[in-house]
């Protein structure tokens, strides 16, 4: 039975995570390398709980006590006690593993670790812990809170024991699962990130605006967020990680990324997060930047 929820990263989705977790009822410890990371992840999630209870579907005191439940630092060995892990960090390989390396001794032996990755390999990603039976992807969907679906991934050695407590415990959650075999970027983002690539060509070759292709899908094709929209609130960076990944590891020039995205992303124009990317969000409302 897991008790104790180890998140690493204190980004929009690891944040989401330990927000689901703990309303759940489990313990969560979000660490971070930067201690101003966790302040703002806190009240980012403080924020989102505080809505649910204006629109009374929390009451006080349960957002209270949820929020009474999380605690973050940016000490690695306070990840000690956890029973499961969820790696939420930059979606960067190199990254990653040096992250196992620092988090693997730390651990219990018995406890289960996950990654929240979007599009890289798990079986590659487990052979850098120290544990690759008990290494699986749990990849939640973008607001966490809101999103029903995660997908469940094994690597090649995942054990069935670690597979049925990730199923577990993503059903504690009230989540929907699928499975997907370890394939780049897996179901979702096999489909979606390619969409929104195509987005993004559409842009760079002229033919249609910002705000021209947003409300054409929108509107066209019923869909919540136009593609830049929706980018923009992925993280311009994740998507360019995730094409790369698409195009390295499917090897077809189909998914290779836009020139445009690649541009964006080295201007530090990340999207919502960075305050600017197809939209400037600096402002009372969002303005397209071309
Ligand atoms: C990249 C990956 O690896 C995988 C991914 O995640 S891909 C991204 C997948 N996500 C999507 O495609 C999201 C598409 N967009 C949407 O579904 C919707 O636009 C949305 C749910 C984000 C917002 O919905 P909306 O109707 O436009 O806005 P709004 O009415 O403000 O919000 C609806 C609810 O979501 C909540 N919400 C919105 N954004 C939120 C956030 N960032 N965090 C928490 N809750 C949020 C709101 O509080 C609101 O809750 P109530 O119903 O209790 O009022
Ligand atoms: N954005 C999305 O829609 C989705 C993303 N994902 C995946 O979730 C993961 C996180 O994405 P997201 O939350 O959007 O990204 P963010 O950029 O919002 O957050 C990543 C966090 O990880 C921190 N971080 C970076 N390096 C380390 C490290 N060595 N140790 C601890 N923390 C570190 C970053 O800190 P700093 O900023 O200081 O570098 C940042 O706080 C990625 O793998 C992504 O692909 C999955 C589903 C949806």
């Amino acid at each position: 039975m897991l008790k104790n929820i180890g998140i690493i990263g204190a980004g929009q989705m690891g944040c989401g995570i330990a927000h689901v977790s703990a309303a759940a009822g489990y313990r969560v410890h979000i660490y971070d390398l930067s201690q101003d990371r966790i302040e703002s992840g806190l009240a980012t999630i403080n924020g989102n709980l505080a809505r649910l209870v204006t629109n009374g579907k929390m009451t006080e005191e349960e957002r209270k006590s949820t929020l009474s439940l999380i605690t973050g630092s940016s000490d690695v060995n306070d990840l000690a006690p956890s029973d499961l892990v969820i790696e939420a960090a930059t979606e960067d390989e190199t990254v990653k593993r040096k992250i196992y390396t620092q988090v693997c001794p730390v651990l219990k032996p018995e406890a289960l670790l996950a990654t929240n990755t979007s599009s890289l390999s798990i079986t590659r990603l487990a052979a850098a812990t120290d544990r690759p039976e008990r290494f699986m992807g749990i990849h939640f969907m973008n607001p966490v809170p809101v999103m029903k679906l995660v997908e469940l991934v094994r690597g090649i050695a995942t054990d069935e024991k670690t597979f049925s407590a990730a199923k577990e415990f993503v059903g504690t959650l009230e989540k929907t699962i699928t499975v997907a075999e370890d394939f780049p970027a897996f179901i979702v983002n096999r489909i979606l990130l390619p969409m929104i690539n195509e987005a993004i060509y559409t842009l760079y070759e002229g033919v249609g605006t910002v705000d021209a292709i947003d409300t054409a899908m929108k509107l066209g094709a019923n869909h919540p967020m136009g593609p830049l929209q929706l980018a923009d609130f992925i993280g311009l960076d994740t998507c360019l990680s995730i094409m790369q990944v698409l195009h390295d590891g499917l090897a077809d020039s189909k998914y290779r990324p836009c020139p445009l995205l690649v541009k964006y992303v080295e201007a530090g124009w990340l999207g919502r997060k960075s305050g600017r990317g197809f939209y400037d969000y600096r402002g009372e409302v969002p303005v397209p930047t071309r």
